[in-house]
């Protein structure tokens, strides 16, 4: 794990493009620029070589995309590809909603991710392993999640990080094991999106090694949260406060070291 990355990416500030969804755009664009990068969006095909040009990494969020978007999508996913430009897939409800499943497969035979982030719900799905996903959230299931995530990340060649209570990074070969975190993070609707955008920003500055910016952007995400939801306890243990939560972790996000999340860091 090579968390001094995280001063890497505040040095080199590489911009990140994001197909997001309109629920948590603005949380995804706050936690790029927050962290020490540059966020750029688009819903336009035309503009799509440009973006992708000048991209550092591009993330492809499945959060709320509409027919007519697919074919933007596709395209996106293809240029990163030809312009080597780390690729990050976030599923989201693929292991919930029919149409995503059968969109979400289809375009993953157009091009190939680099790494993917999903919630258990979503990495069994794509994996095709038996769960049972809830609309955005994992759901339940009696899987293993360590066979999940490399059973993905073997399917389809790519570096998977399964996220929840503890998040599962592989590349099929290897698996980290990140236990930081706080279940405040479930009471904020995109933690998950901005977890995704995040690794793409430490993947932009870690082409050559994309195993480890999944692990660095999973474990400074979860660390900072962690540090986050430590001092609201401190302050009152009786009452979670999701949007006070929120809030600070923006911040904490600006402010955050490599020596703070050295502190608490914990994985195997
Ligand atoms: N119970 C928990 N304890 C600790 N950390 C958690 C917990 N649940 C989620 N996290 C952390 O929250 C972040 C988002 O992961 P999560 O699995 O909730 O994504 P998601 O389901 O895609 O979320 P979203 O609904 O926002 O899209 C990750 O950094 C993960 O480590
Ligand atoms: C609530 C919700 N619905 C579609 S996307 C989204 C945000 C989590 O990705
Ligand atoms: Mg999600």
């Amino acid at each position: 794990m090579k968390i001094e990355l995280l001063e890497e990416l505040r040095e080199q500030n590489p911009v990140i493009f994001n197909i997001s969804n309109f629920v948590t755009v603005q949380d995804v664009a706050n936690g790029i620029n927050a962290i020490g990068a540059s966020p750029i969006m688009s819903e336009e095909v035309l503009e799509a070589e440009e973006m992708v040009k000048m991209a550092g990494a591009v993330c492809l969020n499945f959060g709320a995309f509409t027919q007519p978007q697919i074919n933007q999508i596709r395209t996106v996913g293809k240029l990163a590809n030809e312009f080597h430009k780390p690729l990050i897939l976030d599923p989201v409800a693929v292991g919930a909603v029919k149409f995503r499943q059968e969109t979400i497969f289809g375009l993953l035979s157009d091009f190939h991710p680099d790494i993917i982030r999903g919630n258990a719900g979503e990495i069994a799905a794509l994996a095709e392993l038996e769960w049972n996903a809830k609309g955005i959230d994992a759901g339940d299931g009696t899987g293993d999640l360590t066979e999940i995530a490399v059973a993905c990340a073997r399917k389809w060649h790519c570096i998977v990080m399964l996220s929840g209570t503890i998040d599962y990074v592989t590349d099929g070969q290897t698996v980290v094991r990140i236990e930081n975190g706080t279940p405040l993070f479930q009471l904020h609707v995109g933690s998950g999106d901005m977890v995704s955008s995040i690794v793409a920003a430490f993947a932009a500055v870690s082409a050559d090694n994309l195993f480890e910016a999944a692990q660095t952007g999973g474990l400074v995400f979860a660390a900072t949260g962690e540090l986050v939801a430590n001092h609201l306890l401190d302050e009152d243990a009786d009452h979670l406060r999701p949007g006070t939560f929120a809030v600070e972790l923006m911040d904490m996000l600006h402010n955050v070291t490599v020596a703070d999340v050295e502190a608490v860091a914990e994985f195997d």
